[in-house]
């Protein structure tokens, strides 16, 4: 089979394919781990060109009407949509992900970002102020360039999430994609300037975290999108403070899912399935810490185990495949190390185990305790660690008692106690009877160590514009001097 990727070249800069000038960046298909494109990082000069590209051409885009700007990413939707099956096999070559996974989540997902915020940028507008005599304004403006800084997990969805929002609002952004997955950012690149963008208002540099440094800390960049680790967010959040720039934090999570004893059983092991081993695991919202109600324990670790053994693992190209290998081997050895520390600290591992090569099954801890790390930190990978639970108040005062704020679920049929809960949650994003989905309708995003602001919905807008103020004076000035 060809598993040749290899792009153009390794970045986009100023409406064209231009290749890296810092180090070799090789790009491994996380299934057999065979090399399937050999990238070059952008040089700090190359960073800084990208970044000056965009402030040239930012202000022409800002001064179209907003239906114009609209149009663009329009087009581009229907691109994705058009050329899907390709760009989901290019995904899953980048990523390991099963192919129906990145046939209905990634690219899909993109496309959506900027639908949605093509329909929404036309319809904004300012505030009109009276003031007797007088009158005020508010014009909403753009920030000027934006930073856009990816994970390895979902890497073209992220850039649509961040780019969408972003150019809507007359914005010109430079992309940064994870080291790991450097693809699918320059194919968003190639379509919205085949969809009629300007050159320099969407552009790709490669690197890791020292070309994401001097990207954050560019002259020209106004704000900066990051969707990483906590640690990696702390570290770019004080950078960007030092220019008083705009951020937006999408962070990592440790997420409580609740199951109570009178939820539908079926549904709610569905969903911890779906919020522990989709995507390998390897998305940061996931419901990790599974608390389960004594009254329905027993029934709900049964049903996960039968469950978990009909997974199907294997060739992420094969349309059957519904776990793929983890995306990095390096990744694949973090989750070992924390499926054996688990086991260490006592944790009866109800099924899967640390596998083989780049594959980690479904994994499931039961008998755990809060204060295993299994528990505590984020593993980023298929791992479920179920703690059992007596009352409404006991299971909520655990489930805050952590730093992440990501997410959280609860299953109950009790429509009182579902909100209830949710209201006591401290996370950015909650469910009830759901898991995991993440609509572009809704906003999305974390509190406490989880992150700042807010994707998707309109809520997304307020993190990539700012408001100017006009007071419009009507009559002479009175001075008092
Ligand atoms: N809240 C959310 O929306 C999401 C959060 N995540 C989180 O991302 C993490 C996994 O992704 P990784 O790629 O391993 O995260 P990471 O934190 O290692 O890297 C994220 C990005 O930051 C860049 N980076 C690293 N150091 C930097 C620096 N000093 N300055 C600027 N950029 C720098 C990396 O090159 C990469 O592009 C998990 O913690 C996960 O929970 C992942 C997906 C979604």
């Amino acid at each position: 089979m060809n598993l040749n990727a290899q792009p153009t070249a390794s970045l986009f800069i100023d409406g064209r394919p231009v290749e890296g000038e810092g180090a070799a960046l090789p790009v491994f298909y996380p299934y057999t781990g065979q090399e399937i494109a050999t990238l070059r990082e952008a040089s700090t000069d190359q960073v800084a060109l990208a970044c000056q590209a965009a402030a040239r051409a930012q202000p022409a885009w800002a001064a179209l009407a907003p239906v114009d700007r609209a149009r663009v990413l329009s087009r581009a939707a229907a691109i994705i949509r058009a050329r899907n099956d390709e760009l989901s096999r290019l995904e899953t070559l980048d990523t390991g992900k099963p192919i129906q996974e990145t046939l209905i989540a990634d690219w899909e997902s993109g496309a959506q970002a900027l639908e949605y915020f093509a329909g929404l940028g036309p319809t904004l507008t300012g505030q009109m102020i009276p003031l007797g005599r007088d009158w005020a304004y508010t014009r909403r403006e753009p920030l000027g360039v934006c930073a856009g800084i990816g994970a390895w997990n979902y890497p073209s969805q992220i850039a649509c999430w961040k780019a969408a929002p972003a150019l809507i609002m007359g914005n010109a952004m430079v992309f940064k994609p994870s080291e790991e997955t450097p693809l699918g950012a320059l194919q968003l690149a190639a379509i919205l300037t085949e969809a009629g963008l300007p050159a320099g208002i969407f552009n790709v540099v490669q690197g890791g975290g020292a070309v994401g440094a001097a990207l954050v800390t560019d002259v020209n960049v106004a704000k900066v999108s990051l969707t990483g680790s906590v640690p990696t967010g702390r570290r770019v959040y004080a950078a960007a403070a030092e220019g008083m720039r705009h951020v937006t934090m999408e962070l990592g999570g440790k997420s409580p899912l609740i199951v109570f004893d009178d939820a539908s059983l079926e549904d709610a092991v569905g969903a911890a399935m779906l919020a522990n081993f989709y995507s390998s695991g390897q998305i940061c919202s996931n419901g990790t810490r599974v608390f389960v109600q004594e009254g329905i324990r027993d029934a709900f670790l049964r049903r996960l185990a039968e469950r978990a053994a009909t997974i199907r693992m294997g060739d992420p190209l094969d349309a059957e495949t519904q776990h793929g290998p983890i995306t990095s081997p390096a990744q694949a050895e973090k989750i070992r190390a924390a499926i054996a520390a688990g086991q260490a600290a006592g944790a009866r591992l109800v099924c899967g185990g640390p596998g083989e090569g780049a594959f980690i099954p479904p994994t499931v801890f039961a008998d755990a305790t809060d204060d295993m790390t299994i528990a505590r930190d984020e593993i980023f990978g298929p791992v479920m660690t179920t703690l059992t639970f007596r009352d409404e108040a006991e299971v909520i005062a655990r489930a805050n008692a952590t730093g992440f704020g990501l997410a959280a679920g609860v299953f109950t049929q009790d429509l009182t106690r579902a909100h209830r809960v949710t209201a006591g949650l401290q996370a950015g994003t909650c469910w009830i009877n759901a898991y995991n989905l993440t609509p572009v309708e809704m906003p999305f995003g974390g509190v406490k160590q989880s992150g700042i602001g807010r994707e998707n919905s309109a809520a997304a807008i307020e993190h990539y514009s700012q408001l100017k103020s006009v007071y419009v004076g009507m009559g002479p000035v009175e001075a008092p001097y």
